[in-house]
């Protein structure tokens, strides 16, 4: 191999050494209209990062694109130094998607669901795995049961379940704790941020819960009509902001006033 090839082949280090998601003016434009609209951000390893926005703002759509769902309009998405969707083969096994607003199906019984997803990422062991996060999310006592006969808070604890089934690096969360009790919410919280220290995971997650997202993540990205309104720690945006509270942030980015009018 000569020099100029070391430098212009990726070396399994390099990819190791990539950001978890890189995107670049990434755009999706639905008839004209654009859901998300050039935005480019990295998201570094083993870092929670929020991702905020009102209803409409791009965050699903975002997501889709950083899992290879949706493809892009225009601009790129790299997930763990992989291009997506093309090379999505390459990282699917290795990162993972929770949302309570897709469901799985109804009349499988939640033991079912679980070992139809562990087959899906070949998991090892996947009776154990299974047993393991039931007593982890609390979920042992209704794994026999369907999962159309389960309440919403014990179905968004089974949807984490089958998000951590693979143990993955990369951990996509859209309102993770959507209807659960506030004691339910916190334990779940909890759960993933030491999720996050145990394995060294990235989590993105996208939520309308201020308290949580001060809580769990180390930078917020703030979406307002497809693009990005402000990119930062949550200390750093609530001091820019003159505010004490992401909630009040919010509001001042939903109802149009920026940072100069509150100061
Ligand atoms: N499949 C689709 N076809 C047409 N328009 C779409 C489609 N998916 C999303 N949109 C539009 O794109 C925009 C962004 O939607 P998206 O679901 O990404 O927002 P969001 O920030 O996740 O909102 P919410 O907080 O309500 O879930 C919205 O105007 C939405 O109507």
């Amino acid at each position: 191999m000569t020099q100029d090839d070391a430098v212009l082949t990726p070396s399994p280090d390099r990819k190791a050494a990539s950001p978890a998601i890189a995107v670049a003016r990434l755009t999706k434009i639905y008839k004209a209209v654009p859901a998300v609209d050039g935005i480019s951000f990295t998201i570094r390893r083993g870092s929670i990062t929020g991702l905020l926005g009102g209803n409409g703002a791009g965050k699903t759509t975002t997501i889709a694109m950083i899992m290879g769902l949706v493809q892009p309009t225009s601009g790129t998405v790299e997930v763990l130094g992989r291009r997506m969707p093309d090379e999505s083969a390459a990282v699917l096994g290795r990162m993972n998607f929770e949302s309570p607003y897709v469901d799985m199906p109804m009349r499988l019984t939640v033991r079912q669901n679980l070992t139809i997803f562990g087959q899906l990422y070949a998991v090892d062991h996947l009776k154990e795995r299974i047993a393991e996060l039931a007593s982890q999310l609390d979920l042992t006592d209704f794994l026999d049961r369907a999962n159309g006969k389960l309440s919403a808070g014990q179905k968004t604890r089974v949807a984490l379940a089958k998000a951590l089934i693979n143990d993955p690096e990369l951990l996509l969360l859209d309102e993770p704790t959507a209807s659960l009790d506030p004691d339910t919410a916190d334990w779940v919280r909890g759960h993933l941020e030491r999720y996050r220290e145990r394995r060294g995971a990235t989590i993105l997650l996208a939520s309308h819960n201020m308290l949580e997202v001060e809580r769990l993540c180390d930078r917020v990205i703030i979406m307002k009509r497809g693009r990005i309104e402000d990119d930062d720690s949550p200390a750093q945006i609530m001091a820019r902001y003159n505010r004490t509270t992401l909630e009040e942030v919010f509001l001042d980015v939903a109802r149009g006033r920026d940072r100069e009018a509150v100061e």
